[in-house]
């Protein structure tokens, strides 16, 4: 695995975010150090995909980068007749994403979609996995998707969302981010590292509350949710179609 030294040198001035091939060459490794909990996130997607299954059905992965999710996905469907269509708008991270895919093997297929998640059809899902991407739309299209999201869903079908979050009190959200960025230095990532990359996210990355995701979730329809994981600023939410 490559690691990711992308802020570990002073940068003059430190560019947006961006999902390029210098950070698709080093993401498992960024992800890994950067996200508490992501193999458990990941590991949990499989088991409840495998829980929530349904046969002729369509499963999502939205913003899928390498295909972590949509792996463990496809390791856990068993039900006849399913498909996978995982969604990034990166090309870099799709044309690695496909190769990652191929070096496995299995009947179930999986169709590695070059698009942006606001515009895709979704229908007939099971399950649609939406894994650190939310966060990253405009926070005037967020409704909307998860609503697409909903309409899409069979009944019984479910939803996983997983996001960076703030708080809303100022003491608790920086006790948060501060655990976080103890996490990351535990990692290995400098101070300089974990500074710039903040400042580089800044402008790209907007999280909400978890109640503005809690009243979104409602909003578009479902009608059971629960946060299934949290470790500091970082969570993943389910919620289900009835
Ligand atoms: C933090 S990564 C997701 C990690 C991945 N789901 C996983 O579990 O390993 C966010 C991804 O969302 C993609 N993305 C951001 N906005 C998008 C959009 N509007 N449409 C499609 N993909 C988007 C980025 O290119 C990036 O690959
Ligand atoms: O490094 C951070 O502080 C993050 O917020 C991690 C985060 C994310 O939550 O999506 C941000 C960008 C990287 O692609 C991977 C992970």
């Amino acid at each position: 695995m490559q690691k990711d030294s992308i802020y570990a040198a002073p940068l003059g001035e430190v560019q947006d975010f961006r999902f390029d091939d210098q950070v698709a060459d080093v993401f498992p490794d960024m992800i890994q150090r950067s996200v508490p909990g992501y193999h458990t996130i990941i590991q949990t997607i499989g088991k409840l995909t495998a829980k929530y299954q349904q046969p002729d059905s369509l499963y999502y992965d939205l913003g899928c980068s390498l295909g972590a999710a949509t792996l463990a996905m496809r390791r856990n469907l068993t039900a006849e007749n399913c498909k996978i269509i995982s969604v990034d708008n990166s090309s870099a991270m799709v044309e690695r994403c496909e190769r990652h895919l191929q070096s496995f093997r299995s009947d179930v297929p999986v169709d590695v979609q070059l698009a942006d998640i606001r515009h895709i059809d979704i229908s007939n899902a099971a399950v649609v996995v939406i894994n650190f991407t939310l966060q990253f739309l405009p926070k005037t299209d967020r409704d909307q998707l998860i609503q697409q999201i909903y309409n899409g869903l069979k009944p019984g079908g479910l939803l996983i969302l997983s996001e960076k979050f703030i708080h809303s009190q100022t003491t608790e959200n920086e006790l948060l981010i501060d655990l976080h960025h103890d996490f990351k230095r535990a990692n290995g990532y400098s101070e300089l590292e974990v500074s710039q990359k903040r400042t580089a996210l800044e402008n790209v990355m907007q999280p909400d509350t978890l109640q503005q995701h809690a009243r979104r979730l409602s909003q578009a329809g479902f009608s059971q949710q629960t946060v299934w994981f949290q470790c500091f600023n970082f969570c993943s939410m389910l919620a289900i179609k009835s």
